[in-house]
């Protein structure tokens, strides 16, 4: 379907085994996506192994102190997938599913993005395999540190720049800043992007990805004739980016009909309060037990009726076992890499708009980047410029998608691709090859 003439480059070596697509998840996924934009890509195409092998990748012990006195060993990455249009930019994730696969996807996923929306960056991701929920507070600083200080080789504001992603937050970021001040010897507040406003942060970087999702919603809407007022919403994921879209949803009179979190599933017809249910998931833990709502069995979540769907938790999660079931019209990829390979296919087919992760995400990273501006500048704007200026480089970068999709007859996915490899590689090979 979204094939056309032409071939990539073949490698002279094939890639390691632990870079191969087959068995290795979302790395496999984004291995997919890159051989379908490949033919798009011209000359540039002679580049292409360079989205395949990320530049470096580290692998660190990080040894703690646990509260009762015992030592405990957690694995940590970074992985720094393309460095070629700036420093390394992605966020840092802590669950218990971490794996070096899903790290590497996510580096790539970031240089994608950077490249999308044209922000000066590179692609980063870091992780540590572990349930935080399990550690106590001052546990989840020491490991944290520890991270900080082991990844401290190769970050650094203008080397790489983590941020919060999944259990991560403003708190841990603080953390972070502060051992890698420490550890340097100055106040080193671009190290990090996602700090309390207090501390260099930038006003409006919490909801920035939620609101760049509602943003790229509005304007898909506004070109498939989909009215937001009563349309319905079902989000998966009711955490930072899941429960900020699904706010600003509803104030422009969407009704959020569904929401699944780690906790369960919950339905309401006549539409879910969002405010309420933030607060109800802050003093609780997650949607289970919402007031008002019914509960559904997890797995009948992507065949709720809704207009818009909103997956905005974890990879692979639209499948092509459940993506026959989903008949909504728009699917705005607030997670990273929630739709398989196959999936995105059969949605295709049946006719439902996919809003791609690498730019329906893209709001936390343009804030962050704004945030590492201010910071270098030491002058800080306010939230109305902050929103105002994502505002428009969301627009701007989803009209170029349209307009490449429109071109090439390509899914929104790939018109993204085509955009970002095509800066990406361009500026590879820019730079030269030799040193
Ligand atoms: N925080 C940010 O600025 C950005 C986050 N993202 C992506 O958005 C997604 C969500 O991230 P955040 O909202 O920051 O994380 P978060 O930690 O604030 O929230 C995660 C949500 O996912 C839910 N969840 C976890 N496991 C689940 C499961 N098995 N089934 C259903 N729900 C589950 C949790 O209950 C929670 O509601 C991730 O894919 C992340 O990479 C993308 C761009 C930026
Ligand atoms: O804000 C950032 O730098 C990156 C956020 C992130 O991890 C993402 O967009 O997936």
């Amino acid at each position: 379907m979204q094939q056309a003439s032409g071939a990539g480059a073949s490698p002279s070596h094939p890639l390691p085994s632990y870079l191969q697509a087959d068995h290795l998840g979302p790395w496999g996924n984004y291995l997919k996506q890159v051989d379908r934009v490949t033919p798009y890509l011209g000359n540039l195409s002679r580049w292409v192994e360079t989205l395949k092998r990320p530049k470096r990748i580290l692998i660190v012990d990080v040894p703690i102190e646990l509260d009762n006195g015992t030592i405990d060993h957690f694995e940590g990455y970074r992985v720094q997938h393309n460095l070629s249009r700036g420093p390394g930019k992605g966020g840092v994730r802590f669950h218990q599913d971490v794996t070096l696969s899903e790290v590497m996807a996510l580096s790539a996923w970031m240089s994608v993005k950077t490249a999308a929306v044209n922000v000066p960056y590179g692609g980063a991701k870091g992780g540590i395999r572990v349930d935080p929920k399990t550690l106590s507070r001052a546990e989840l600083e020491r490991m944290t540190r520890r991270y900080t200080s082991e990844i401290g080789l190769i970050i650094g504001p203008s080397k790489d720049i983590p941020a919060p992603d999944v259990n991560t937050n403003e708190q841990i970021m603080a953390w972070m800043m502060d051992t890698y001040s420490m550890n340097t010897g100055e106040a080193a507040t671009g190290v990090v992007t996602g700090k309390p406003v207090d501390l260099g942060g930038s006003l409006g970087r919490r909801e920035a990805t939620g609101r760049g999702v509602f943003t790229v919603g509005l304007e898909a809407a506004h070109h498939t004739g989909l009215k937001i007022e009563g349309a319905r919403v079902a989000v998966q994921g009711f955490g930072n980016v899941g429960g900020t879209a699904a706010k600003l949803f509803c104030e422009v009179g969407a009704r959020l009909v569904a929401v699944q979190d780690h906790t369960g599933t919950i339905v309401h017809e006549g539409g879910l309060d969002a405010v309420a249910l933030l607060a109800h998931v802050a003093s609780t833990g997650g949607v289970a037990g919402f007031p008002g709502a019914e509960k559904l069995a997890d797995e009948d979540f992507w065949g709720v009726p809704c207009e818009i769907l909103i997956p905005a938790a974890l990879e692979s999660q639209i499948t092509a076992e459940n993506a026959p079931k989903i008949h909504a019209k728009l699917v705005i990829e607030g997670a990273n890499g929630p739709t398989t390979p196959e999936a995105d296919d059969i949605l295709h087919d049946s006719g439902v708009l996919v809003l791609p992760d690498v730019i329906a995400n893209a709001g936390g990273v343009t804030v962050s980047y704004f945030e590492w501006v201010q910071d270098f500048s030491s002058f800080f704007w306010t939230e109305d410029e902050i929103n105002a200026r994502l505002v428009r480089i969301m627009k701007e970068a989803f009209a170029g998608v349209w307009q490449t999709a429109q071109e090439h007859k390509v899914s929104l996915r790939t018109a993204t691709f085509i955009i970002a490899c095509t800066r990406m590689l361009h500026a590879r090979e820019m730079r030269g090859l030799y040193p």
